[in-house]
């Protein structure tokens, strides 16, 4: 079985993105590609990264009007990514137009509430209640459009699972013990999130800014 760690490639640097994603390949079963790769790089990238042969997760967080998001959609499937992510606060009529607008294998799947966001901040754009009650009500509401799965944190992810067996559920926000917290805030380790049910782990900094990097994505497995 193929691992279910995404490797987040934040790097400003094609070639140096290419250089990781070679090291490590064969302790990782896909690569992500987020906002940073895609806005330096665009679709040339994604095709130097998809001769690696492992699965592209295109991460790019869409969120605008339902009709501006699904010709953003219709604009990648060219590309054929694995996966792709909207917003999940971006509403229903978004997320039912953005998998409508999806063709071949790729799954759309909805962010809930970033893992770099904590009940505070929740508070601080207005929206009452605990992060766990908003990822609830997101992770539902993205359910009911009928899309693929969502992204939440490993906090959420077992409560996800027990609703949405079929869900594709994607955790960030990972850690290991002794790994810097960085500026996520809702964090568990590759371990806790598997064993509560997440099928994608996105692991970036932790391997890519390791001074080993091919040391830490094996040490990564190993807890697996
Ligand atoms: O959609 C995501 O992948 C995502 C959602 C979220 O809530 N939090 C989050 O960290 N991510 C992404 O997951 C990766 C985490 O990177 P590291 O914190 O370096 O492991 C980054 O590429 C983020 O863009």
């Amino acid at each position: 079985m193929s691992s279910p760690v995404f490797l987040a490639l934040d790097l400003p640097r094609l070639d140096a993105a290419k250089d990781l994603a070679t090291l490590v390949k064969g302790h990782v079963g896909g690569l992500k590609l987020g906002l940073e790769f895609f806005c330096a790089h665009g679709h040339h990238g994604v095709h130097e990264l998809a001769q690696l042969g492992l699965p592209i997760f295109l991460d790019l967080k869409l969120h605008d009007i339902p009709n501006t998001v699904a010709g953003a959609i219709q604009a990648i499937n060219v590309l054929q990514p694995a996966i792709v992510t909207v917003h999940a606060s971006g509403g229903r009529a978004m997320m039912e137009d953005a998998k409508a607008a999806a063709t071949g294998k790729t799954k759309i799947i909805a962010v809930t509430m970033l893992t770099s966001l904590d009940d505070t901040d929740l508070a601080r754009t207005g929206v009452a209640g605990s992060a766990h009650d908003q990822v609830m009500r997101l992770a539902e509401l993205a359910q009911t459009a009928g899309i693929d799965g969502i992204v939440c944190s490993g906090q959420e992810v077992g409560h996800i699972h027990r609703q949405w067996k079929t869900g594709l559920l994607v955790v960030p926000g990972l850690r290991l013990p002794s790994g810097a917290q960085g500026d996520q805030k809702r964090t568990v380790t590759p371990r806790q999130a598997r064993d509560a049910g997440a099928s994608v782990l996105v692991i970036g900094r932790p391997i890519s800014r390791a001074a080993d990097p091919l040391a830490a994505a094996r040490a990564i497995e190993a807890t697996l």
